[in-house]
């Protein structure tokens, strides 16, 4: 059947140049707290599903929910760029093949976990992010995102992936700025054409990736030498009774997506330098509510991106709507933006959120974190890591740079830092603050 006709609802060609499509129009910088220009645009003028053509791929953009949700339970393809799916590798066993998949999530949600986060790491990201605040505190000045991806990266590493963190930043070759250097080489090439060839930031992109990969493979192989005993982590991935669960290049490839997910690959590493204080517990995170409404409220009103993105393997037959085999499929939350859910949806108003299910990370209303198979597996802890950050940062006096400005060029992005300005100077009582 052809494409036309198999798409009964979608617009009839795809508009833009040969291979570059509309790729230009799409990637242009827009406020953070709408939607693109692009999308809206086109909606009103084809409708809440339109096809174009992105980065050399065919691409359904989809706003409608139903269609969203169904693509989500229904296609098991992540929908990535070829620049991505590079970065992330062929032996990744996230996008292998529907069993591996189902195997590495399954090791995912024992290590990131409630029951993890609950035992283990809610302490670790409690001193980390008090710690830096401190630090940020005496200096005056503190990144927002640097330190919140510090906090993510090390309190994932702690348990995880210490073995490795270690041997990268002692590595007398590539030490702590060559290392920094590496990693800044991701996040400016996610979106990009696939081509590797000297001179584009995909070649040094990968270039990057594959020291970084040598490194992660010469710090495992090195400990597994010395017969030292492995951690909780490794134990989890290599099996405990020596039956291997998994390769080396595919437990690689597994810790590395770690590094690029959690870190958003642009930040340094720090060691967690205090003793363990006095920290919160899992009964005070549950009690803070209001930071959790406004942490909820937070992600309604920032998905103004695709948070079902896959590739379909099969045609979807949803209501009038076929989407074909082989597409590359976006699903934006404009769930999260409809008045019949949501009551001024464009105002900011965590009060919209008293006396709802709180611990939720996805409704037929709300989807800040994906649906179907590949709901997002760190959503827990990145629920987790925000609320300890708040509830931290709001026992600080600090307000935001003027300058600070957040834009979205898909992914977020802060084209003059993200500084606050922050100081202990406070007379608020402290003892007091509860949220
Ligand atoms: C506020 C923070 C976060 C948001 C909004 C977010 C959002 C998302 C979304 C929308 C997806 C795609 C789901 C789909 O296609 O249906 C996803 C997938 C994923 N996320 Fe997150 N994420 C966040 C934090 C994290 C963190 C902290 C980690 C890990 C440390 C993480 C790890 C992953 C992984 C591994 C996947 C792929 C899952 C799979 O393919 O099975 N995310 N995330």
């Amino acid at each position: 059947m052809e494409e036309s006709k198999k798409q009964t609802k979608t617009t009839s060609r795809i508009h833009g140049f040969p291979i570059i499509g509309e790729t230009f129009e799409f990637m242009k910088p827009h406020d953070a707290l709408q939607f693109s220009t692009f999308v809206k645009d086109r909606t009103f003028r084809h409708g809440p599903v339109f096809r174009t053509s992105l980065f050399g791929a065919k691409v359904i953009i989809s706003t409608d929910v139903e269609l969203n949700m169904e693509i989500a339970k229904t296609s098991h393809v992540p929908g990535v760029t070829k620049s991505i799916a590079r970065l992330f590798g062929e032996n990744n066993l996230f996008v292998q093949s529907k069993e591996s998949h189902k195997h590495v999530r399954s090791l995912t949600s024992q290590l990131l976990g409630t029951h993890s986060l609950k035992s283990r790491m809610i302490q670790d990201i409690d001193i980390l992010a008090c710690t830096h605040m401190k630090e940020g505190a005496r200096n005056g000045v503190l990144d927002v995102k640097e330190t919140a991806s510090k906090v993510y990266i090390l309190s994932v590493s702690s348990h995880a992936l210490s073995v490795c963190l270690d041997n990268i930043t002692t590595n007398k070759k590539i030490g702590g700025k060559r290392t920094r250097t590496l990693l800044e080489r991701f996040s400016s090439s996610w979106f990009q054409f696939s081509f590797n060839v000297p001179g584009t930031g995909v070649y040094r992109m990968m270039k990057a990736r594959n020291k970084m990969m040598k490194l992660l493979k010469e710090s495992i192989l090195k400990k597994r030498a010395s017969g030292e005993e492995f951690g909780e982590f490794f134990k989890t991935i290599f099996g405990e009774t020596g039956k291997e669960m998994m390769s080396i290049e595919n437990a690689i490839e597994y810790i590395y997506t770690f590094f690029l997910v959690a870190n958003e690959t642009r930040h340094g590493f720090l060691r967690l330098r205090t003793e363990k204080e006095a920290g919160l517990t899992w009964e005070d995170y549950k009690s803070m509510t209001f930071t959790q409404m406004v942490i909820n409220e937070s992600l309604r009103i920032t998905s103004t991106f695709p948070t079902v993105l896959r590739v379909t393997d099969h045609d979807v037959q949803v209501g009038d709507y076929t989407i074909p085999e082989g597409w590359t499929f976006m699903g934006y939350a404009n769930v999260h933006f409809n008045p019949e859910n949501y009551d001024d949806p464009l105002v900011f108003n965590p009060w919209r959120w008293e006396g709802k299910d709180l611990g939720a990370i996805l409704t037929k209303t709300y989807i800040p974190f994906g649906a179907g198979a590949r709901l997002c597996v760190g959503a827990e802890l990145a629920k987790l890591v925000m609320s300890i950050f708040i509830h931290h940062l709001y026992r600080y006096r600090w307000s935001m740079k003027a300058e600070t400005k957040v834009i979205r060029r898909y992914m977020l992005m802060f084209p003059h830092g993200c500084d606050v300005q922050i100081s202990d100077d406070t007379e608020v009582d402290k003892s007091a603050y509860s949220i």
